[in-house]
């Protein structure tokens, strides 16, 4: 065990009530989750203040408190220590109680509005198939090398971030590579954690409702850059007219990628089909199952990454070329009848307008684009008309639907969406509540050839309404119902 002094290392304290060199069993920053003898953290939160709860905290065991304002009223033999951030001070006593685990490996940060899933899960498995022991955190699952542990957000609390970076230093892992979310960085969830490198993949309209502006948003996602020690690589997409801004005040070695500008990591995309793409990638050329240009940008991110880290150039290509698509990305069914279902996740504009792209450039004839499609509940308001826009402008025929209402009610949400259909589209659009019943509508107007784009849910396996979440798998739905129908 660790005495609250060790575990407060390279937090700065503004004041300090009580001895700090007791023994602590635990941290916690949730007074229903405290155990016997162990320091709770107040954070005040977007929803309440945890400083309300200190007193039901040290009632549950707690021994010492950090806070952002010492309580009027302290409890007799009780440790108080005031921090000026309480997110900051809780990811760095994580790292301190699980032994700064990120030092003995090479964690590797993807940020951006759309891309970290992709980039991590497939570096993840490109370096697993090098032969390393390998670690992913990200918004599908962690992995341990080979052992996987479930997750609920893109990138965790700093708790959970560490103890999985400790368990990963125990199974020898030596690279990792993360996700990291603005929501991340704004609750400082990174705070304390050595990055080896960044990787900026684009940004684009997501989150405007938690982050005031589009250019807080922005500056959320430098902080990753900004923090990066000398000797790490900062890796970034020059395509986006935000990719420079990372770049603007970082120690680290500066590195750019880009598929329309000068850049250190260019390519170039020689062939693009319904079953892979062809890249040329410097001098050298690769076939990717992977297929868009919005994936283009995804291997070249990957191919930059593993060289930086050391892989051999024909060695990476020659491995990226195994690798196949990330659940729920791009993820399609090609039913008897020659239709294809597409699931995707995309859920924000900028994604949804790059996956109909991609579809409309691969259709050959004149095969129907169906679009089913919502917006989550308790999200970003703003851009549900915009994807109700995109949707219906390329699409033949798109039927709304809903998409985690969580606390919202799924009609308004759905008529969100509508207010941002052009006066010519509304003929393409139905509405249909029920997410089961929008796919199988879909499935009964396909034709022979035509295409089913389901797009927001990607991997997820639930439909999350009022707290309750029932199973729920647009990838085995639509298979069922194409081959129910005889399709
Ligand atoms: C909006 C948001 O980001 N919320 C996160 C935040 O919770 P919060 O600030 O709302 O917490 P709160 O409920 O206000 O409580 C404040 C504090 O009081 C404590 N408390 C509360 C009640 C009580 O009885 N006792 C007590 O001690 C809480 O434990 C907390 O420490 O901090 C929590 C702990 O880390 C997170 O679990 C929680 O994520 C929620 C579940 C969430 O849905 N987050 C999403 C929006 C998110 O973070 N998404 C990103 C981005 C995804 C993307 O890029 O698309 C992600 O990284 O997943
Ligand atoms: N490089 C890219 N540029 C634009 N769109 C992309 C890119 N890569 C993937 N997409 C689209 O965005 C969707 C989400 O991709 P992915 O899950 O990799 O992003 P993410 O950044 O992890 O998202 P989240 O913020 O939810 O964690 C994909 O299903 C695809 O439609
Ligand atoms: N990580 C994102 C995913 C959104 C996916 C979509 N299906 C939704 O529920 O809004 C979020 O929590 O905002
Ligand atoms: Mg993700």
């Amino acid at each position: 065990m660790k005495t609250l002094k060790d575990i407060l290392y390279g937090v700065s304290l503004s004041a300090v009530s009580g001895s700090t060199s007791q023994l602590v069993s635990a941290i916690s920053f949730d007074s229903r989750k405290v155990d016997a003898d162990s320091v709770f953290v107040a954070i005040k939160g977007v929803l309440v203040d945890g400083h309300q709860y200190i007193d039901k905290a040290i009632a549950s065991g707690a021994t010492s408190i950090v806070c952002e304002s010492l309580p009027v009223k302290m409890v007799d033999g009780i440790t108080y220590v005031e921090v000026d951030n309480a997110n900051k001070a809780l990811s760095i006593m994580a790292a301190n109680y699980y032994g700064n685990p990120s030092k003995n490996l090479k964690l590797i940060g993807v940020t951006g509005t759309n891309g970290k899933t992709t980039i991590s899960s497939l570096l993840y498995r490109l370096f697993k198939k090098a032969g390393y022991k390998v670690g992913l955190i990200s918004t599908i699952r962690i992995m341990v090398d080979e052992k996987e542990y479930p997750t609920s957000l893109t990138t965790p609390d700093a708790l959970t971030i560490n103890k999985h970076l400790e368990l990963m230093n125990n199974a020898g892992v030596e690279f990792c590579f993360m996700e990291v979310s603005s929501h991340g960085l704004h609750q400082k969830r990174i705070e304390g954690l050595v990055f080896e490198g960044a990787i900026f993949t684009n940004l684009s309209h997501d989150h405007l409702d938690y982050h005031a502006t589009f250019s807080a948003y922005r500056d959320t996602k430098k902080i990753l850059f900004d923090s990066l020690p000398k000797k790490a690589f900062a890796l970034t997409n020059i395509d986006d007219k935000n990719g420079l801004v990372m770049l603007q005040n970082t120690k680290a070695r500066k590195v750019t990628y880009a598929l329309k500008s000068y850049a250190d990591y260019r390519a170039q995309i020689l062939e693009n089909r319904f079953d892979g793409q062809l890249l040329k990638i410097g001098d050298l050329e690769l076939w990717s199952k992977l297929i868009g240009d919005f994936n283009a940008y995804n291997l070249l991110a990957i191919y930059a990454t593993a060289e930086q880290l050391g892989l051999e150039k024909l060695e990476i290509l020659r491995l990226m070329s195994e690798l196949g698509n990330v659940e729920g990305r791009f993820q399609y069914y090609r039913s008897k009848d020659g239709i294809t279902a597409i699931v995707d996740y995309a859920h924000t504009p900028d994604a949804l307008k790059n996956v109909l792209d991609t579809i409309n450039a691969l259709r050959t004839g004149n095969e129907n684009v169906f679009t089913v499609v919502g917006c989550g509940g308790d999200r970003d308001k703003t851009k549900r008309p915009v994807m109700g826009n995109i949707a219906t402008t390329l699409s033949n025929t798109v039927i709304f639907t809903s998409d985690n209402p969580r606390t919202e009610s799924p009609s308004k949400i759905i008529e969100e969406m509508e207010a941002g259909v052009e006066a010519q589209n509304f003929k393409k659009v139905l509405s249909i509540e029920n997410r089961k019943q929008a796919i199988k509508t879909a499935c009964q107007l396909a034709r022979a050839n035509d295409i089913i784009l389901i797009a927001g849910k990607g991997h997820e396996t639930y439909q999350e309404t009022n707290g309750i979440r029932i199973d729920f798998d647009d990838f085995k739905i639509v298979g069922e119902f194409l081959n129910e129908m005889g399709k």
